[in-house]
């Protein structure tokens, strides 16, 4: 558990240094082959849980300090361990003595130990008048930055804490079942036979009742099925392909929703992306399912010129890269990590990718906008102004119960995404 503890904090200050939590995560299983399934699993907990809650942990952390606590290592050890008080069903005079012998190998402070020790003892005889001192100011109660609270609640006046309490929640795993190999009822009735519990959703989706290793997954590695948001399972179909039809991804990896269009159609896909780390995962996926686009391109969407052979498109996806507040249960890290100024700053580069790639589709073609935010400047306000500058693109209705003007709010079952279809004339 000491291991456990001590590289958990040092997660946490990756990321509280800028560093995304995917791939620090990532880095840390490289560098640590040995780590059980289980220890993994536990540093896992530890900091998705530590910065889900941080914005309560925190609150509750200075509320029990009696002077600032400049020591990060401490700092962070004495959230995750809060983090395990209030949320583990772990015995808690257990949890404190492990943080005690973590915070003698982290800190050289002979009274490290000490104050850990002090701290979490306190925290457990007053917890519930804590708890509740914490959630008298917004960041203590929503645990999300107060700029993104301010935004939320002026935008959405009247879903914003139910996004907020979303945000919050362990995210679902869904699956999405390649309907090219097998039947969404038939894959369905598999798992059945596997003992793997799953309601359908959408579509091709099945949402699981409990998370699993994808190697549970019955017929996984022979491209039965993908881990797919719900969400994300509406690009696809929305973008409305046929057989034959010349289509671009022109933000694609990891390749998910390239890999669903594939499912649906005979396709000429040119699958583009920026960055070449992440369109080596589009190939891995491609490989599994046993498809693959005609074109995987390292390439800008901004710059044309140096990867397009000039055939115009007869659709376009363009699922822009954005702020991700409408992932925030699967990366709790994202709420931390963003500024304000970062949601201006991705709806300038959104804006300029959707003028750019509107150039190169055919009259009478189609484009399908994404964003997995929920922020307006990267979606309804940014659409509107692009409407008033292309007098050839007009919207096409889109449909889908869990969605408004193209918006689908976090929940249960779904991440938030924006989609827009425009039409060429
Ligand atoms: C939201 S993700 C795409 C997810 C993908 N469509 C899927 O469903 O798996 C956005 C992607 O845009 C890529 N990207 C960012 N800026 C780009 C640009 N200027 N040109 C092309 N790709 C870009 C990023 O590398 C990232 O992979």
């Amino acid at each position: 558990m000491v291991k456990v503890q001590s590289l958990a904090v040092t997660v946490l200050g990756r990321v509280f240094s800028g560093a995304s939590l995917t791939e620090v995560l990532q880095e840390t299983w490289r560098s640590n082959p040995l780590l059980t399934p289980q220890q993994r699993g536990a540093i896992q907990d530890l900091t998705y849980g530590a910065l889900r809650y941080y914005g309560q942990l925190d609150a509750i952390l200075n509320l029990l300090l009696a002077k600032a606590l400049h020591d990060l290592n401490l700092r962070y050890l004495l959230l995750i361990n809060l983090y395990q008080l209030h949320y583990s069903k772990a015995p808690p005079y257990a949890i404190v003595d492990h943080a005690v012998t973590t915070a003698r190998l982290l800190s050289d402070k002979r009274g490290a130990p000490g104050l850990v020790n002090a701290i979490l003892r306190n925290f457990l005889r007053r917890s519930t008048a804590l708890w509740g001192e914490a959630e008298r100011d917004d960041v203590g109660k929503y645990s999300h930055p107060q700029w993104w609270i301010d935004k939320l609640r002026k935008q959405y006046p009247e879903h914003y804490e139910a996004i907020l309490n979303a945000d919050n929640q362990h995210p679902c795993m869904t699956l999405r079942v390649n309907t090219r190999k097998i039947e969404v009822a038939a894959y369905q009735k598999m798992l059945d036979e596997h003992g793997i519990g799953a309601g359908w959703v959408w579509g091709s989706a099945l949402k699981l009742v409990q998370p699993l290793p994808i190697e549970r997954l019955p017929g996984f590695s022979e491209g039965l099925v993908s881990v797919q948001d719900a969400g994300a399972q509406l690009a696809a179909p929305f973008l409305d392909i046929q057989d034959g039809m010349h289509v671009l991804d022109a933000c694609a990896a990891p390749g998910g929703k390239s890999a669903h269009l594939m499912e649906l159609a005979k396709i000429r896909l040119t699958a583009l992306d920026s960055d070449v780390q992440r369109l080596t995962r589009v190939i891995d996926n491609f490989a599994r399912l046993g498809n693959k686009p005609d074109r995987v391109i390292c390439g800008n969407a901004l710059h044309p010129a140096e990867w397009w052979d000039g055939e115009l498109f007869d659709r376009i996806l363009a699922d822009v890269p954005c702020s991700a507040s409408g992932v925030v249960s699967r990366h709790p890290d994202i709420k931390w990590l963003r500024r304000l100024t970062d949601v201006t700053a991705f709806a300038d580069n959104q804006e300029k990718i959707l003028e750019t790639l509107w150039q190169l589709l055919k009259r009478g073609g189609k484009l399908l906008y994404i964003t997995c935010s929920v922020f307006k400047e990267e979606n309804g306000q940014l659409i509107k102004r692009f409407l008033q500058k292309q007098s050839d693109a007009y919207v096409l209705p889109l449909s889908h119960p869990a969605m408004d003007q193209g918006q689908l709010l976090p929940n249960a079952s779904y991440n938030g995404f924006f989609y827009a279809l425009f039409g060429k004339r």
